[in-house]
């Protein structure tokens, strides 16, 4: 078992990595909760909410089940979820479990957060992608004008990432939770860039699965223990998700996963970073990796000036202005400001070359 300490102004916690923590959930919890609400997805919910439900061995454990998918991180669920947790009279002595990948991580932080101006939450992790969703504290859903616009900074007290629940993600999943470690390899020196793309998903080991997911954890713990709100080094985190975001809201929440819109933003941010920057970056490396891999190069090419609205709605946009993170080398990121006119010519190339003569 491993042990990442994470500090927040807001509120400290650790990240407990281990096999089948799952079953000794009671043994990290210290506080006598009055009663506690599990919420957890369709898929998820099947294999492992009678696991956490014994582990934690007491009275008044509720479990609420919303449908698997990027699109129950909406405003109805969220409200359907805090009338449950009215109904079951949770109290400010209750806690919630967020039971599953980053839309759960996200959509029952996010419950947590308001549900009586804030009480405690815990995330159990299930997917590689909450390697990145389950660390830093941002919780949220979704907008039909974009993603996240509606959340709030709100850390767990604690994360159980019982790496065991990874052995039935489909592959779909890895695919999509390695795009993000890949993400958080761009941003680092740690020679990790290099360990990720020298595999093939079909045929990764669950122990340097493992391995990576714990080299992702800390370096995205590095980065938000500097900067918990975003005001300077934690945008990097954002490394392709200007584009990726507005991707998965162009094409409808769910068609892509997160990590597969976020890959594609990833080459994107490379390719910007050579014409902005005139960085020079294994542009060819990434692209023939993700095309191996099976990513899908998945945009609508007929809606450039809708996908650069979108853009213009990112977090990271400040007086009209879009900024995006563009990388000098691999380990040397940068928020760099990109004028709309020429990002509108970067994005009709980019979906030239890549996605239309790709
Ligand atoms: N808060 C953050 O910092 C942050 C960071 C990255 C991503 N995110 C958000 O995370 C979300 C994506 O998270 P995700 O990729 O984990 O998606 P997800 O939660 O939808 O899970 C993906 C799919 O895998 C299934 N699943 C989960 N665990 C499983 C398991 N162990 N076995 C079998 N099936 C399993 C789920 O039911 C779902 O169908 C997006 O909404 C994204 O915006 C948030
Ligand atoms: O933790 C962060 O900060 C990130 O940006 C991590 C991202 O991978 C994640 O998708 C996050 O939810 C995006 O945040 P947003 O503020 O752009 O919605
Ligand atoms: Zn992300």
């Amino acid at each position: 078992m491993k042990n990442i300490h994470v500090r927040s102004t807001i509120q400290s916690y650790d990240i407990v990595i281990g096999n089948h923590i799952r079953h000794h959930i009671k043994d990290q919890l210290d506080k006598n909760y009055s009663s506690i609400l599990i919420i957890t997805d369709s898929n998820v919910g099947k294999l492992y909410a009678q696991d956490i439900h014994d582990g934690l061995n007491q009275k008044n454990i509720f479990i609420e089940i919303v449908d698997a998918g990027e699109q129950s991180k909406n405003i109805e669920t969220f409200y359907n979820l805090h009338t449950k947790a009215i109904e079951y009279g949770l109290d400010r002595q209750s806690l919630i479990i967020a039971l599953g990948g980053g839309v759960i991580g996200d959509l029952a932080g996010f419950v947590a957060a308001t549900y009586m101006r804030g009480i405690d939450f815990i995330q159990v992790p299930t997917t590689l992608l909450a390697h990145d969703s389950s660390v830093g504290g941002k919780v949220a859903i979704n907008h039909d004008k974009g993603k996240n616009l509606i959340g709030s900074f709100y850390p767990p007290v604690l994360v159980l990432y019982d790496t065991d629940t990874l052995q039935t993600l489909p592959p779909k999943e890895i695919r999509s939770g390695y795009a993000e470690l890949i993400k958080e390899a761009m941003l680092s020196d740690s020679g990790l860039w290099n360990k990720l793309l020298s595999q093939h998903l079909d045929r990764i080991t669950p122990a340097d699965l493992e391995q990576f997911l714990e080299m992702g954890i800390k370096i995205k713990a590095e980065i938000v223990q500097q900067d918990e709100r975003e005001s300077g080094v934690r945008k990097f985190l954002n490394l392709g998700h200007t584009l990726g975001h507005a991707i998965e809201a162009d094409l409808g929440y769910g068609v892509l996963t997160h990590g597969e819109a976020v890959a594609i933003g990833l080459l994107f941010a490379f390719y910007v970073s050579e014409q902005e920057l005139q960085a020079v970056l294994p542009i060819q490396e990434l692209r023939d990796w993700l095309k191996r891999n099976e990513y899908p190069f998945l945009v609508n090419t007929d809606r450039i000036d809708e996908l650069i609205d979108l853009m213009k709605r990112d977090k990271k946009t400040e007086h009209n202005q879009i900024q995006m993170v563009l990388l000098n080398k691999i380990g040397d990121p940068v928020t760099h400001i990109v004028e709309e006119n020429k990002l509108k010519n970067y994005l009709t190339s980019f979906v030239e070359r890549e996605i239309i003569n790709g």
